[in-house]
């Protein structure tokens, strides 16, 4: 079997799905994005057709390693997006030659169901209660919010107050019914994330993510050292490579890398076994499309330390495109009781409707997250 053809589709709400064709008629379906650089990674998708037109797509680890390795630079978001995109759809086709779903080829379920939560309250976290109660109807106790609206580097007591007062209002609704993790996004610089955590500790969230920067993972241990919180971070880093110094350096409990930014099902399965040897569990982030999340599924049924996955049903990004919108198999998706089952066709088990993709496709937009700045006009994280 030879790799003949790779077609994007950039399509609403940010996502863009790759299709990859063979000789044989087997296509496979992958998701290489990063939300608000869809084109450049479109681009880079396309920069790596010469090492895959003509190959033999069983061949996953070797053309990993080639589209990794062979352009001598490395790495990044942007790269790897591309490479976990293509690394999906070729566990698509392999599992779909096999007749297989890619958890069987993984070595079979280590878990029957996988615990899911749901996003709530917006940009700046607003509704959330009004939010939780509706979404624990519908049978889900996990939630995650962004912790704080935009924060100064050096922000006041008001700040810090009405971002605990939030908090303290969601364990006054709910009590231990629900769990739910605050997202620090980035917004919260390291002066602050210490008082942040201390205020926070005795309404004992799941988690806190990515409590400061990405590029201030060397904070993650100092903060570990003086909070009970558990820390999650991993949606900004690309590769085991750079996993590896934030795991031997300690702090976190919880990693979150994704499926479509961190190289894909090959470099993710490799990521969360690591984790695995330092006794961090992992949670897949996951705020993009279907074939993303069955991604993660993949690697959540075959992971021991898997306990949570993040999908984009009714997160406020979805503007314009949901979940749903471009699978045939919906119920495959479908949450009971916070949990999802696994996707039991050959393959990554989505069945995506091409027609509707393509149709979409022809006014996908160019989302961008918006750019916030604070009081003094500086620019602020978003
Ligand atoms: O935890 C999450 O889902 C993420 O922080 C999410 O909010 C961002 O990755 C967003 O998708 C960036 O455009
Ligand atoms: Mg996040």
């Amino acid at each position: 079997m030879k790799i003949t053809k790779l077609t994007t589709y950039r399509v609403p709400p940010r996502w863009m799905l790759l299709k990859i064709e063979t000789d044989e008629g087997v296509v496979g379906w992958g998701e290489p994005v990063i939300e608000g650089r869809a084109r450049t990674v479109e681009t880079a998708v396309q920069e790596m057709e010469p090492y895959l037109i003509g190959q033999d797509p069983s061949r996953i680890n070797d053309l990993w390693q080639t589209m990794y390795r062979a352009g001598f630079y490395r790495g990044g978001a942007i790269l790897m997006s591309a490479i976990a995109g293509i690394d999906q759809a070729l566990w698509d086709i392999k599992g779909k030659v096999l007749g297989q779903p890619v958890y069987e080829l993984l070595g079979g379920l280590v878990r029957d169901r996988m615990k899911m939560y749901s996003w709530v309250g917006g940009d700046r976290p607003a509704d959330i209660i009004e939010q939780i109660s509706k979404l624990k109807e519908g049978g889900f106790d996990t939630f995650k919010m962004n912790g704080t609206e935009e924060l100064g580097l050096l922000d006041t007591s008001a700040a810090v107050d009405e971002a605990v007062r939030r908090v303290a209002e969601i364990r006054e609704a709910f009590g231990n019914t629900i769990e739910f993790g605050l997202d620090f996004h980035g917004r919260v610089a390291a002066p602050m994330a210490k008082t942040l955590l201390r205020e926070l500790e005795q309404f004992r969230p799941l988690f806190v993510e990515e409590p400061v920067l990405a590029e201030q993972a060397e904070y993650y241990p100092r903060l570990a050292e003086m909070t009970s919180i558990p820390l999650a971070a991993g949606e900004r880093m690309y590769s085991r490579f750079e996993f590896k110094n934030v795991f031997a350096a300690g702090g976190l409990s919880i990693v979150q890398p994704d499926l479509s930014h961190a190289g894909g099902i090959t470099e993710c399965l490799k990521i969360a076994s690591m984790a695995e040897a330092y006794d961090i569990t992992l949670a897949p982030h996951c705020p993009l499309g279907p074939v993303a999340l069955a991604s993660c599924l993949a690697v959540d049924f075959v992971s021991y330390n898997a306990v949570l996955q993040e999908q984009s049903m009714g997160i406020h990004y979805n503007k314009g495109g949901e979940l749903l919108d471009y699978v045939i198999n919906k119920d495959d998706f479908k949450i009971v009781d916070g949990y999802c089952a696994p996707l039991r066709k050959p393959g990554l088990g989505v069945e995506v409707d091409e027609e509707r993709v393509i149709a979409a496709s022809k006014n996908a937009g160019d989302w961008r997250n918006p750019v916030w700045r604070h009081k003094d006009g500086s620019v602020a994280e978003w």
